[in-house]
C-alpha cells in the first residue's frame, strides 16, 4: 500500500516563513502538514529572515505531530542554494521544490540534496505546475524513491496555460487527472492545489469535494479557515467506515466464496482490498488526532 495510508495529508497549509504571527499560530492549528514557504509568499528582501524562521520552526519541537516541510525557491533562482543549505541544517520531513519539470530535474535535485548535506530522512516533494510537468508527471514521479509527494501548483498552471480560474476547474480537469494517474501509477502521494478566495466557503468546499472525487490524497491550503473542510473532505466518512467494516465481515462470513453480497451489492476480493484501505486511512487519522 502506498505511503498515504500511513501518513494522513488531508490538509497541508502554506505559510509565508516571513510571517512570525502565522508561524506562532500554526503550532495550534489542526493541520496534517505545514509548508513553510520561502518562495512566492516571501518578498526578496525578506528571504534571509524567512530562512532563519523556517529552520527555527522545524527544529523547535513545538509543532506536535504535524509533518513539517520547507518550500525552497526554484533551482534556477539566486536563492535556491542558500535555501537548501538552511533546510539541510534544519532537517524537515520534506523539502518542497517548485516548478519541477522533468525526471532529470528530480535527479539533479537529489544530487543537490546530497551535496548540501540534507539528511536521508528528508524527502523531496515535487511541485507540478507547468504544462510540461503535467505531460511528464509519471516520469517525474518515478525518477527517485526520495520523491514521495507530488504537489499541484494550480496558480502557476493557470498562468502557464493562459487561462483563468473558473468554477469547476473545467480547464484544468485533464491536467489534474493526469497528475493523479501519474501518482497512482508510481505509488506516490498527490496533493491538490490551493483555493485562493479564502472568504468563499461554498466554492472552496466544492473544490475539496472535486479533488477527493478525482483521487487526490489531500489539499494544499492557504488559510486556517480552510482546514476543517480539507480534514473532513479527505477523511473517510463515518458511513464509509461502517460500510467497510460490514463489507469485510460479509466477506469473512462467506468463508472463501469468490463472491458474496453486502447490502444487496456484489462483493469480490477487490472490494475487500478497497475496504481495508479505507479502514487503514481512518485508523491513521484517528491515531493522529488522539
Ligand atoms: C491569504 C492571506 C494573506 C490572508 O491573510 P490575513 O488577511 O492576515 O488573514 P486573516 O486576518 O483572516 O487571518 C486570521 C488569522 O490566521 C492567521 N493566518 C492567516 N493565514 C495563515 C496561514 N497561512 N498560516 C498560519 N496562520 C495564518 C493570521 O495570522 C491571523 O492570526 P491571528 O491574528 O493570530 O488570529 C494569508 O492567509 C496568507 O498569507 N496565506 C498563505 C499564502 C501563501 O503562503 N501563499 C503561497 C502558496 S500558494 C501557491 O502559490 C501554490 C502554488 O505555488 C501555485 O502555483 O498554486
Ligand atoms: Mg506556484
Amino acid at each position: 500500500m502506498s505511503d498515504q495510508t500511513f501518513r494522513p495529508r488531508r490538509s497541508v497549509l502554506y505559510m509565508p516563513s516571513s510571517n512570525e504571527r502565522a508561524l506562532e499560530k500554526a503550532k495550534t492549528l489542526p493541520v496534517d502538514a505545514l509548508i513553510l514557504d520561502l518562495e512566492d509568499a516571501v518578498a526578496p528582501d525578506a528571504k534571509p529572515q524567512a530562512r532563519v524562521n523556517a529552520a527555527a520552526a522545524v527544529t523547535s519541537g513545538e509543532y506536535g505531530a504535524k509533518e513539517l516541510t520547507i518550500r525552497v525557491n526554484g533551482a534556477d533562482t539566486e536563492w535556491h542554494h542558500d535555501d537548501l543549505k538552511a533546510a539541510a541544517e534544519a532537517g524537515p520531513d520534506a523539502i518542497v521544490v517548485p516548478k519541477v519539470n522533468s525526471a532529470d530535474a528530480v535527479l539533479s535535485l537529489v544530487d543537490a540534496f546530497d551535496a548540501a548535506g540534507v539528511p536521508d530522512t528528508t524527502k523531496l516533494w515535487a511541485m507540478i505546475e507547468s504544462p510540461y510537468a503535467i505531460l511528464h508527471a509519471e516520469e517525474i514521479a518515478a525518477a527517485s524513491d526520495r520523491l514521495n509527494v507530488l504537489v499541484l501548483g494550480t496558480n502557476d498552471l493557470v498562468k502557464e496555460l493562459y487561462v483563468e480560474h473558473v468554477p469547476g476547474r473545467t480547464n484544468l480537469v485533464t491536467g489534474l487527472q493526469l497528475a493523479v494517474l501519474a501518482a497512482r501509477a508510481t505509488g506516490k502521494v498527490v496533493l491538490d492545489g490551493v483555493y485562493n478566495d479564502v472568504k468563499d466557503v461554498d466554492g472552496y468546499l466544492a473544490e475539496v469535494e472535486q479533488g477527493r472525487a478525482f483521487g487526490f490524497d489531500g489539499k494544499t491550503i492557504i488559510h486556517p479557515g480552510q482546514i476543517e473542510g480539507a480534514n473532513a473532505g479527505f477523511a473517510p466518512s463515518a458511513e464509509a467506515v461502517e460500510n467497510a467494516r460490514g463489507l469485510i465481515q460479509a466477506w469473512e462470513d462467506g468463508k472463501g466464496a469468490g463472491v458474496v453480497t453486502y447490502n444487496g451489492r456484489m462483493v469480490e476480493n477487490l472490494h475487500v482490498e478497497s475496504a481495508e484501505r479505507t479502514l487503514s486511512i481512518a485508523e491513521a487519522i484517528s491515531k493522529l488526532e488522539d
